[in-house]
């Protein structure tokens, strides 16, 4: 599949001009992002609700924190949802696959753009950058970041290129079972937008495996041309201790692997790591949750971008 080429970031005006009547919403989930979430819908809030009209609703869904990132983030601008007062009937799931499929019913907009909480470089023309194709063009259906990751130290220094999930899973999982969507230079980025019709029609796995399942969906359904990527520069974020990664490695691949039919994935997988202490090396096992939400539609009462 020929993914489109980067292209620049669009420019607001023209990005206005094609908005329409579309109504935007931009999602932020975020679990204990006290930190960084604030500057991120500051960010939003003021270039694009508050100079320039092109974002409709900026919400944060919040994932079970146990800071204050609520409080923060409402105190911010934004209009925040705990992800378990969602749909409360439903027991609440961990993770940000959750989070996302819980913000479809909370929002109102035609497409939705996300954007991680725990972003320490970044820039308002995120938003604009992933607006463009699907603005301007009726064939795109979900917008990926291509960006510059630096892996920075604990002084905040580049020590490398960052992306270790990405590197060491994604990409081979892509090169083995979908070479079509090779051509994506930063499958897993946090910061993708996508239509509604495309993302509330799907099946969405709770935890980190949300970015890549809707990636093999939306080719599977639209084709891989229906993807398109957009160069946003340069993004820093948090960076997980490499133990704590070995779980979203997991999801990642049950979310490939559960779309590639053959056995069902099950609901939840024992990954054990080992910690070195005076008695050896103990276990420590770790459960991995891999349920999926269904499609949105299929949810009783689900208003299809209208909020009851
Ligand atoms: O249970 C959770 C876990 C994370 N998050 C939020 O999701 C975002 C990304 O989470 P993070 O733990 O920072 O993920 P990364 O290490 O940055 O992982 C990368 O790779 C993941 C797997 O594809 C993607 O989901 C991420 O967006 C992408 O940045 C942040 O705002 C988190 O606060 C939740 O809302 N709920
Ligand atoms: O996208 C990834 O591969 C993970 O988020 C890890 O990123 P990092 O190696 O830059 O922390």
């Amino acid at each position: 599949m020929p993914v489109r080429p980067v292209e620049p970031a669009r420019a607001a005006d023209a990005v206005l001009a094609a908005k329409g009547a579309t109504r935007v919403s931009v999602v932020v989930p975020a679990r204990d992002e006290e930190d960084t979430v604030g500057d991120v819908v500051r960010g939003v809030r003021r270039a694009w609700m508050e100079q320039v009209p092109l974002v409709d609703e900026l919400v944060v869904v919040d994932s079970d924190s146990t800071d204050r990132t609520a409080e923060v983030a409402r105190a911010a601008g934004a209009t925040v949802h705990a992800a378990r007062d969602v749909l409360p009937d439903l027991p609440p799931l961990p993770g940000k696959g959750e989070a996302l499929w819980k913000s479809l019913h909370v929002t109102s907009g035609d497409v939705l753009v996300f954007l991680d909480a725990d972003l320490v470089e970044w820039g308002v023309h995120f938003v604009t950058g992933l607006l463009g194709p699907l603005l301007t063009d009726r064939d795109v259906a979900l917008v990926k970041a291509v960006y510059d990751r630096p892996l920075l130290g604990p002084d905040g220094r580049e020590v490398e290129a960052g992306g270790r999930v990405t590197e060491l899973v994604a990409r081979p999982l892509l090169a083995l079972h979908h070479p079509e969507l090779a051509g994506l230079v930063q499958p897993l980025a946090g910061e993708w937008a996508v239509r509604r019709a495309a993302f509330e029609t799907a099946s969405v796995p709770v935890g980190y495996g949300v970015e890549i399942a809707a990636l093999v969906d939306v080719a599977a359904r639209y084709g891989p041309d229906a993807i398109a990527q957009v160069d946003l520069g340069r993004r820093a974020h948090r960076h997980h201790r490499h133990d704590t990664l070995g779980p979203m490695a997991v999801q990642v691949m049950a979310a490939v692997r559960s779309r590639a039919g053959g056995e069902p994935v099950p609901e939840r997988a024992e990954l054990v790591q080992y910690a070195h202490t005076g008695e050896g090396h103990q276990p420590r096992p770790r459960l991995v949750d891999l349920r999926e939400r269904p499609p949105a539609v299929e949810v009783p009462g689900y208003g299809g971008g209208v909020v009851r």
